[in-house]
């Protein structure tokens, strides 16, 4: 039996009009033509379609059989044997399963780069279920998650970039991630890296002249030209990494989390925004204990907002929890809605609120709510003196809304929109969605940054060789010309079985 021929359902789980079986290897035709009456498969050109059906073709060895099961098996296997209506010869049983299209791809120019049939049946998953049986019977096993991709990538068709944009076109949800997936499968990753690895190779072979002439105490090597190589460096791979804001906002989502003391209004605030009565409201502080998450799709992306318990100190042992837990999410957000309501709280507060939870990577916006209560100008003493105490340094913004009047809703939804669009505002030609390459860039980055002191310091040009070598392996990591088993077991076995 030949292991290296695979077999799969490439269609989804479930009923549908047609599925699509893969098989690709070595044997990809011979096994396809052993269960298949049609058309000869083995002597079929590249990319061709044949009509026919698929069969299942058993031995019976009619006489001896009959004795063994006497003897060994149990008696009801033999009754129900005889009892199916089927063309029966001396020595085989044929059974027809489905009646089905094949179509043949020959090696090299194929998904896998061997030879690939794709059988098209009647879309059962009981059929599937069959079809799967007969090929295994014939000699092909049944491909891990990945496999037919990682063949793909293995063979040299694809780089690892462009088999991770596999996945990532499978999971588009919408034309942006669509759009950057397509781009990263036609090697827009690819050739982004390839030209900072040709910079890496050119500032190498500087290097290496001084290495060769070292002997004669001779600096051989124009500093200046190195230094503009690598200030180039810096700033193209310093581009990318910064494009993951965007890139990772697109893939994962924002996370956005409503925070505020007790009763500020934070679960009648995601109501609103969902437009559904999802989280319990009361006027009892501490309502929420439990964090309370839903997805809302703004302009293209994901939010995924958290409703969380009041901050507050308290004694009771379950809002404790929810509290401690209010704090995580403060800790993973990108983005705060920090509701407060004017008369139950200090501007003291507030600010004290702000300055301690405040990080660079983390957009804290003020939202006054309940203003159906006071109907004062605009902006009240209240939210100036936060103003003055907050703006620029801590935030920039400040919302008047009622949550339970949904008066502010859409601005609440602008600022977050907004948000996302100010993420797109970066120098790189490509995005980076993958949080893999994100921290090979990275680690190149922290690689080239040590060359840059290097050669600042005047180090010895073998260190300086040693650093420029790692900045080019972390690069090769994200193609995939740099990595090991686990790393390519762990990205492909996320992929759907059949892909
Ligand atoms: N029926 C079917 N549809 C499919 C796929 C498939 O495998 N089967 N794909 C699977 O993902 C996608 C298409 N992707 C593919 C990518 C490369 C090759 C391929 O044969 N490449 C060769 C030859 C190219 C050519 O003929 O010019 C190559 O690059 O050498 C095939 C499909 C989507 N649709
Ligand atoms: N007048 C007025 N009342 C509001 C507004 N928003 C919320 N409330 C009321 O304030 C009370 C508390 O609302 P919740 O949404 O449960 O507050 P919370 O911040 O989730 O409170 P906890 O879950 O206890 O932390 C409820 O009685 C709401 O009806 C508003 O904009 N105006
Ligand atoms: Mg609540």
């Amino acid at each position: 039996m030949n292991q290296n021929t695979i077999c799969a359902i490439a269609t989804a789980n479930g009923v549908g009009a047609l599925g699509i079986i893969r098989l690709s290897g070595a044997e990809a035709v011979k096994i396809a033509q052993r269960c298949f009456k049609g058309a000869n498969l083995e002597e079929a050109a590249s990319h061709t379609v044949h009509y026919g059906y698929i069969y299942e073709n058993r031995e019976l060895r009619a006489g001896s059989q009959e004795q063994r099961t006497e003897s060994k098996e149990p008696r009801v296997k033999s009754q129900e044997q005889s009892a199916r209506n089927q063309e029966v010869s001396a020595e085989r049983e044929i059974e027809l399963i489905d009646e089905v299209m094949v179509a043949v791809f020959r090696a090299p120019k194929t998904f896998t780069t061997e030879d690939v049939v794709e059988i098209s049946y009647h879309g059962s998953p009981h059929i599937a279920r069959k079809i799967l049986e007969v090929l295994v019977k014939n000699g092909a096993r049944l491909a891990k998650a990945g496999e037919f991709t990682m063949r793909a990538f293995m063979n040299g068709r694809i780089d690892l970039a462009q088999a991770e944009s596999i996945a990532d076109l499978i999971a588009s949800e919408n034309e942006t991630s669509r759009k950057v997936a397509l781009n990263q499968l036609k090697g827009g990753i690819t050739n982004e890296i390839s030209v900072l690895r040709n910079d890496l190779l050119n500032f190498t072979s500087l290097i290496e002249l001084e290495l060769d002439f070292a002997e004669e105490d001779v600096e051989f090597a124009d500093r200046t030209a190195m230094n503009s190589l690598l200030q180039n460096l810096r700033t193209k791979l310093r581009a990318l990494i910064e494009s993951f804001q965007y890139g990772n906002a697109l893939k994962n989502g924002v996370e956005v989390a409503i925070i505020g003391k007790p009763n500020a209004g934070k679960s009648t605030l995601l109501n609103a925004l969902l437009k559904e009565e999802r989280a319990i409201v009361s006027e009892i502080a501490g309502t929420t204990r439990d964090t309370i998450e839903e997805v809302i799709h703004l302009k293209g992306t994901a939010f995924r907002f958290v409703d969380t318990a009041g901050l507050r100190e308290t004694t009771d042992v379950i809002e404790k929890i929810g509290v401690t837990k209010a704090k995580e999410k403060i800790a993973s957000a990108k983005v705060l809605l920090y509701l407060y309501d004017e008369q139950d709280s200090t501007t003291e507060e507030v600010i004290a609120f702000v300055k301690e939870f405040h990080r660079e990577d983390l957009k804290i916006v003020l939202i006054h709510n309940k203003v159906d209560l006071t109907n004062d100008e605009i902006p009240n003493e209240f939210d100036r003196i936060l103003t003055e105490e907050l703006f620029p340094d801590y935030c920039d913004q400040i919302l008047r809304i009622s949550a339970k009047e949904k008066t502010g809703i859409e601005a609440v939804k602008n600022v977050l929109t907004d948000y996302v669009e100010n993420l797109k505002d970066h120098e790189s030609n490509v995005i980076i969605t993958n949080q893999r390459h994100y921290d090979a860039l990275e680690k190149s980055l922290q690689s080239v940054l040590q060359v840059e002191e290097a050669v600042r310091s005047g180090i010895h040009t073998e260190l300086l060789a040693y650093e420029l070598r790692n900045a080019l392996e972390h690069l090769g990591e994200i193609s995939g010309e740099f990595t090991n088993d686990e790393v390519l077991g762990n990205i492909f076995s996320k992929f759907c079985i059949g892909k």
